[in-house]
């Protein structure tokens, strides 16, 4: 029998498979909230079942706006994904923060305008917390598989960082890259919220691994972004996160770290079952129901 996998990995620009996924095969999904952005590919690393999802469709087919990030977060979650690790380009805000840099984000901003944020709302009512917007276990983990990755080692590893989320697809303009920079950001990009936020409402353990491109475009002497120059830095951050993305499946898979998603809607959830519209608990039910992997 096919084990469900305990990982997830969807990976962003420039991450289009997994490598390292050994008997891999290809399954379409279906989701309440529609269809995700492409089949996932499930397979293993060593002993660790692992199901990929290419974010924005193998091709590169869709723009950040265009993810359909519930469905995504549904589909891992019905899969039975517990811990899920996101890989994203992002620019620098800092001037300490170079590309090619390694940074796991533990906060975000969110100025997306477009996108559904929850898999709550019509008859069902959840605040879930986001102080703690990723796993600090996760990102502990791709700590120790960074440090372990020949290639990796050598990179500047940032532990820390405020991702500040936009909606693009235009890259921002000086006075708006000024402004994240005075809010507080670290790091920009387009693609983790509500992306995180999800995750956290499908009580699964998410961290970001995100990878420099470029400065954006407040750097008085550097390049400003561009989707040429991202992708250029692209290519050999995406090498190398086949390697740590591969590496940190592999120890999640040994380690089962306790996360504090594992009971994210424990003081969330107002409204009570009995009072949810039927088909809300049907399309809800992979959240709700979680006995299988209570912590
Ligand atoms: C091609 S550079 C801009 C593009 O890259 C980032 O996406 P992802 O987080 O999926 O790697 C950024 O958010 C933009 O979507
Ligand atoms: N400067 C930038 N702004 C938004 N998203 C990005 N992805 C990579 N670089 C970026």
């Amino acid at each position: 029998m096919t084990q469900r996998p305990l990982a997830g990995v969807i990976g962003g620009s420039g991450l289009y498979d997994m490598e390292a996924l050994e008997d891999a095969r290809e399954v379409t999904m279906d989701t309440p909230f529609g269809p995700p952005s492409d089949a996932f590919v499930l397979g293993r690393i060593g002993d660790t079942p692992v199901a990929f999802l290419a974010r924005h469709g193998r091709g590169h087919r869709l723009l950040p706006s265009e993810v359909n990030y519930r469905a995504n977060i549904h589909a891992m979650k019905q899969l039975g994904v517990r811990y899920l690790i996101s890989v994203s380009a992002v620019g620098s805000l800092a001037p300490d923060r170079a590309p090619l840099d390694l940074v796991l984000p533990d906060q975000f901003i969110d100025l997306t305008k477009r996108r559904e944020t929850s898999f709550f709302g019509d008859g069902v009512v959840a605040h879930v917390s986001m102080a703690q917007p990723v796993c600090h276990a996760v990102r502990e983990v791709l700590a120790s598989a960074i440090a372990a990755t020949p290639g990796a080692q050598e990179r500047q590893l940032h532990r820390q960082g405020t991702y500040v989320c936009i909606e693009g697809p235009h890259f921002s303009s000086l006075a708006e890259s000024r402004w994240y920079q005075a809010m507080g950001g670290h790091i920009i990009g387009m693609t983790n919220m509500p992306e995180a936020k999800l995750a956290l409402e499908a009580q699964i353990a998410y961290a970001s691994l995100a990878m420099i491109t470029d400065y954006d475009c407040w750097h008085p002497h550097e390049e400003n972004v561009s989707a040429d120059l991202a992708l250029r830095n692209l290519l050999s951050n995406a090498a190398l996160a086949q390697q740590v993305v591969a590496r940190a499946v592999a120890m999640l898979g040994s380690e089962r770290p306790a996360s504090h998603a594992f009971d994210a809607l424990r003081t969330a959830l107002v409204t009570p079952r009995e009072r949810m519209p039927a088909h809300r608990l049907a399309a809800l039910e992979p959240l709700l129901s979680d006995k299988e992997h209570a912590s």
